[in-house]
């Protein structure tokens, strides 16, 4: 038997392994041939068997007890096999000439009534490799079964589930008039094998050389596999190459006929002619520029360095560069003709329509067609232009270069709609251009806002083919882009229902969703420590002061200070800003969005006032006890207002504070139950968390403030819109778009000893153990006692005696109950690799241990779970 075969590689070592032991077979593989012939009894009756690929004997121990004495037992294989009684073997391989002539000279004019076929080629070391050399041997192994077998005589071959096997199959038919396919149970599940039980040999007096040669028989895969219309396999794969091409894949289904080649190269002209380019390039390393027509294409604008280095190495590539490729693929149909821009069509039409004879109402109704078509156009491009303003809008406003425009007044505002769309697919744009949405835009600064650039647009005809060919392009992308997004989604599926360890991986990650910090949110239990109590009381107090002297305030002449912090509408200035003022005035209308929006110390107003205090406060211990004090002292104090950084981007436009009074969170002294609450939130959402813990003791430092928690809360992380984003950006977004809160080694450190401390708790199960343990003890101390006492009380023995008898009665109580022998574990790797018997260096009890009997182990119970849950 070949040397990759040891047992140790796939920790062998079950029940079938150990049976064999016992009962002197020498290969566990026996037991298949013993339960093939319980179901089929072809050994029974047969006079004489051949068994090609026997080493290292197995099949033939089985042969030889099953078949009847005195049957001609014949046994071949690479490896010499160890003498059998009545059995015949011979050392080669059995692909040549040299076995065919050694059976034959053995069996003489006889016939086999079965020939076995256990043959695997280096099984273990390369599987994908193997899966075509198996078969090959399959069909080599027919080869001298179908010369030596006698009319209806039995074939027993192993194959492999690999891209060959529905050929191996047809072919047996051929010959055989029963073919079946079985999987005996000691033949693994997670091993391909297959047993192929042919009967009724045909004995045909002339069989086409074609059914044994592989060059044949395996031809029609290679050439489905080549066009890649193999979905099942390749196509399959090249599909998930391109979805996760981070991930490394095995192939499972074996190697293509004729697809030996690791580095695979394809022209750049099949690549832009290909029917599916997708499998393209999830099959190909390269795509190479190489004739002259594809020189020619790496002169063109379209043709980016980007492009030309994606086209360079595409096993490197991630989804995005696969996308631009496939953009790039597009664009250069176009160039070359091989897709007609729609406004070609058009144009082509309208040139037959002016030639043409056409009535007069035909020719009116065309006009109003074309007109029809010219307003839509416009419509569309005005309501492009206004997105694009909108957007410019937003993302000056996410740099605070400027206030919301409509910010505050519904939630289905247009702004945020547009807000989400920024990152959306062209796949949605035109529906959520209808909804009233933006598209994705190019920022530009001199965008044309009023009617007359319009017009000059409009006018330009080359700027419009531009235009057109771009939504042409882009609604290409977006097909492509809803194919792979609708693949991808599949593939989840396929990957969700086979994959127990995605499962888990899903529920952790969901869980992991629960336990991270996103901020303080608005619904928390606010009361923080350090706003709590009498510092909020007083900071409310002094709001509802201020808010009593709202009135008043409008009637006296305020300082500059304050009037920026208190502007009334009358003072406003007609531009924007005064815009965005009288739109916060109506809080009916308020978001949540806009509400946390202007939680921000920005638009603070008497907040902004309390922050400033409190900053203060920090710097100046004796203020600290007297805020209201404090905030009398920065109104009168302009310059020091001034300096405040707050105070300066307050000079970019005025804002109205809003704040309800049910807003200020007071700390209800009487209200005992509060604390009790307040504990279990924290039980609940407590510190468990690295992030948890830093903050917390940044609160306890008086690092941090709720406030600026809040703040820090609002992030450009907050208020990410998912909406009509694809599940793949939004899968990578959950891994890598988070906000990162900086921990610290004292949280780590706390965390760590909190675990220690739980960990050194004794758990219930060992602690009923131990108290098991002792109570044996005593009960044979008790025992041995009793039998002391008897001992004694015996007339029978002498003094000596029966101290003696006593020491050994109470030593056998005192001895500690039986010990199991430890057994060292040795993992099969390494030196231990394919290791037979005992490791070198270790003594005592071992088990031999390898992955993949962890794995099965694990599966098992996971079968035997759900089968459980099942019932
Ligand atoms: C799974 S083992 C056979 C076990 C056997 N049925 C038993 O019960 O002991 C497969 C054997 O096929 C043999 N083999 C592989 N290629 C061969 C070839 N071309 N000619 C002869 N034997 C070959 C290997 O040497 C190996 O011993």
């Amino acid at each position: 038997m070949g040397k990759a075969q040891k047992k140790t590689g796939k920790g062998r070592l079950d029940k079938y392994y150990k049976l064999a032991k016992e009962q002197g077979y020498r290969a566990r593989s026996a037991f298949k041939l013993i339960q093939l012939n319980k179901k089929y009894a072809f050994l029974e009756s047969a006079r004489c068997c051949v068994d090609l690929c026997a080493a290292p004997g197995g099949w033939l121990q089985v042969a030889s007890k099953y078949m009847p004495t005195n049957s001609v037992i014949i046994g071949v294989d690479l490896v010499p096999i160890k003498p059998i009684p009545r059995v015949v073997t011979f050392a080669t391989d059995i692909t040549t000439a040299q076995c065919r002539n050694l059976i034959r000279s053995e069996l003489k004019d006889w016939k086999a009534d079965v020939v076995l076929h256990d043959g695997a080629p280096n099984v273990g070391t390369a599987w994908v490799q193997d899966a075509y050399s198996q078969s090959e041997l399959v069909l080599m192994s027919l080869k001298l079964a179908v010369e030596f077998l006698i009319k209806g005589g039995t074939f027993v071959t192993k194959v492999f589930r690999s891209v060959d096997y529905n050929n191996l199959i047809w072919v047996f038919n051929q010959l055989f008039g029963k073919v079946e396919a079985t999987k005996p149970p000691s033949s693994r599940n997670v091993s391909a094998e297959i047993f192929v039980v042919c009967r009724d040999f045909l004995a045909p007096k002339h069989i086409d050389p074609k059914f044994l040669d592989p060059k044949h028989v395996f031809k029609d895969l290679s050439t489905t596999a080549a066009s890649g219309t193999d979905k099942g396999t390749s196509a399959n794969n090249a599909q998930a190459n391109v979805f996760h091409p981070e991930k490394k894949r095995r192939k499972r289904d074996g190697y293509d006929d004729g697809d030996y080649i690791l580095f695979k190269k394809t022209s750049a002209s099949d690549f832009i002619r290909s029917v599916d380019p997708i499998a393209v390039l999830g099959l190909v390393n390269k795509i190479s520029f190489e004739s002259q027509e594809e020189k020619e294409w790496l002169q063109l604008d379209i043709t980016s360095p980007d492009v030309q280095a994606s086209c360079d190495d595409l096993k490197v590539l991630g989804k995005g560069d696969f996308k631009n490729l496939l953009k790039w693929r597009s664009a250069l149909r176009e160039e070359i003709g091989l897709e007609v821009k729609e406004k070609d069509i058009e144009d082509l039409v309208e040139t037959v329509e002016v030639t043409d004879e056409v009535d007069e109402e035909q020719q009116i109704r065309n006009e109003l067609e074309r007109l029809n078509a010219e307003a839509a156009a416009r419509t569309k491009r005005e309501r492009r232009r206004a997105n694009e303003i909108k957007t410019k809008t937003i993302q000056r406003m996410q740099l605070q270069m400027t206030a919301p425009l409509d910010i505050g007044l519904e939630q289905n505002d247009a702004s945020l709609v547009g807000q989400e769309d920024i990152f959306d697919l062209t796949g949605t744009e035109r529906e959520l251009r209808n909804k009233g949405g933006i598209g994705i835009i190019r920022v530009d600064e001199d965008t044309p806002e009023d009617e007359e650039e319009d017009d000059v647009i409009e006018e330009n005809d080359d700027d419009d083919e531009v235009l057109d060919s771009e939504e042409e392009r882009d609604r290409k992308t977006a097909q492509l882009e809803a194919e792979l997004d609708g693949l991808y989604d599949a593939y989840q599926e396929k990957l969700k229902e086979r994959d127990a360890q995605f499962k888990a991986k899903e529920a952790r990650r969901k869980n992991g969703l629960l336990e991270e910090w996103g901020g303080i949110r608005e619904d928390d239990d606010g009361d923080s420590d350090e706003e709590g109590g009498w510092d909020q009381m007083e900071a409310a107090k002094g709001e509802v002061d201020g808010d009593s002297s709202d009135e008043s305030d409008n009637e006296e002449p305020e300082t500059p200070g304050r009037k920026r912090r208190r502007p009334h509408e009358t003072d406003m200035k007609p531009d924007k800003k005064v815009k965005l003022v009288t739109k916060l005035e109506e809080p009916t209308t308020g978001s949540r969005a806009s509400q946390v929006w202007f939680s921000q110390e920005l638009f603070g107003g008497l907040e902004g006032l309390d922050d400033v205090e409190e900053e203060e406060e920090e710097e100046e211990e004796e203020e600290r006890e007297d805020v209201s004090m404090a905030s009398v002292q920065h109104h009168g104090d302009e310059e020091e207002w001034q300096d405040d950084p707050a105070a300066i981007s307050d000079d970019d436009f005025e804002v109205v504070p809003q704040r309800d009074d049910h807003d200020v969170e007071m700390w209800d002294a009487e209200d005992e139950n509060q604390d009790e609450v307040k504990k279990k939130h924290i039980e609940k959402y407590g510190l468990t968390t690295a992030e948890a813990v830093s903050i917390a003791q940044q609160l306890v430092n008086r690092q941090t403030t709720r406030t600026h928690l809040l703040n820090d809360g609002f992030n450009r992380y907050s208020l990410n819109a998912k909406d009509g984003l694809p599940p793949w950006f939004l899968d990578d977004e959950e891994k890598h778009y988070k906000p990162n809160i900086p921990v610290t080694k004292e949280a780590i450190a706390a965390l760590r000893a909190r675990q220690r401390t739980l960990d050194a708790r004794p758990i219930k199960k060992i602690a009923e153990a131990k108290g098991r343990k002792k109570l044996r003890a005593t009960q044979r101390l008790e025992k041995a006692m009793k039998k002391a006492e008897g001992v004694n009380e015996t007339s029978d023995m002498t003094e000596r005696e029966k101290a003696q008898q006593i020491v050994k009665l109470m030593r056998r109580g005192t001895a500690k109950a039986n010990q199991k022998k430890e057994a060292k574990v040795v993992v099969a790797k390494g030196p231990h690799k394919g290791l037979k018997g005992r490791p070198k260096g270790v003594k005592g009890r071992y088990v031999m241990v390898d992955a993949r009997m962890r794995k099965e182990t694990r599966a098992k119970k996971r079968k035997e779970k759900a089968n459980k849950k099942r019932k």
